[in-house]
């Protein structure tokens, strides 16, 4: 009888803009030592090649084609600083974290056969010893047999001011109002799309980040996987 083996454990972690999910994410996987999936760094991807390509982003069967085509690769940073994404050959990691470029990929996520061009990549990264997964619709449709999903949540000024702070930070001119209406904006347009909405999974752990230190929503995300005294 060949031996049935168990399935590589998933922890999926949605949420809107700012809630914290790459920066747990990060973290969480680091600790267990699990493989990571940034599948917003996906889609901002295919939103920046496309525009590279001079696309109307509102033309599905261009973008649809561009996202079948676009090579997107991760790549560790040497100094350990932020993971490099790759497009198309070239360090895309700067251009894509921009409020621009995020606007660009909600756009082209609404296209579903965009999203189906996206599907076997993200399940590709379900590799032993497990995986953490950023997004959407992680624990919705990529991954609905997760054995531990999160949803993160904030307040929309909470969100706001951690991107100003993180945004200022790195000498960019942005105001805290433009930033809040962006975001706002950002989460209606991902959370109203007929096809794999943002959002909570029904079996989904909700946790409220707002004023809660990175490090406690840390600790309460490794709890959910391994329960102390498991
Ligand atoms: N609990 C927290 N308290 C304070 N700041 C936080 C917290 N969680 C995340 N941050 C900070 O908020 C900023 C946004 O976090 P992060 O990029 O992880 O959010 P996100 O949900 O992945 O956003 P997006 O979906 O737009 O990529 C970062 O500067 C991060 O350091
Ligand atoms: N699973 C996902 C991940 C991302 N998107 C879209 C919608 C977001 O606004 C945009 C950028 O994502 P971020 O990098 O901010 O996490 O990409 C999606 O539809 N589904």
């Amino acid at each position: 009888m060949p031996r049935s083996h168990a399935p590589v454990p998933v922890l999926t972690i949605d949420g809107p803009s700012g809630s914290g999910k790459g920066t747990i994410s990060r973290l969480v996987a680091e600790r267990l030592g699990w493989h990571l999936l940034d599948s917003g760094a996906l889609y901002r991807a295919v939103g920046y090649a496309a525009g590279m390509e001079g696309l109307d982003l509102s033309d599905a069967e261009a973008v649809t084609r561009c996202a079948e085509t676009t090579r997107i690769g991760f790549r560790p940073d040497p100094t350990g600083g932020e993971t490099r994404v790759i497009v198309n050959g070239l360090d895309a990691t700067d251009e894509l974290r921009t409020e621009t470029a995020g606007a660009a990929a909600s756009a082209i996520a609404a296209i579903p056969s965009v999203r189906q061009a996206l599907l076997a990549k993200q399940r590709s990264f379900r590799k032993a010893p497990g995986l953490v997964a950023d997004g959407r619709d992680m624990g919705t449709v990529i991954f609905p047999d997760a054995a531990h999903k999160v949803f993160l949540t904030a307040s929309a000024e909470e969100r706001a001011k951690r991107r100003y702070k993180q945004l200022k930070e790195k000498g960019l001119n942005v105001t805290l109002g433009t930033l809040l209406r962006e975001i706002e904006a950002r989460d209606a347009r991902d959370a109203s799309r007929p096809v794999a909405p943002l959002k909570p999974a029904e079996d989904a752990v909700r946790v409220d980040t707002t004023g809660m230190p990175i490090e406690a929503v840390v600790a309460k995300v490794l709890a959910l996987v391994a329960p102390a005294g498991e």
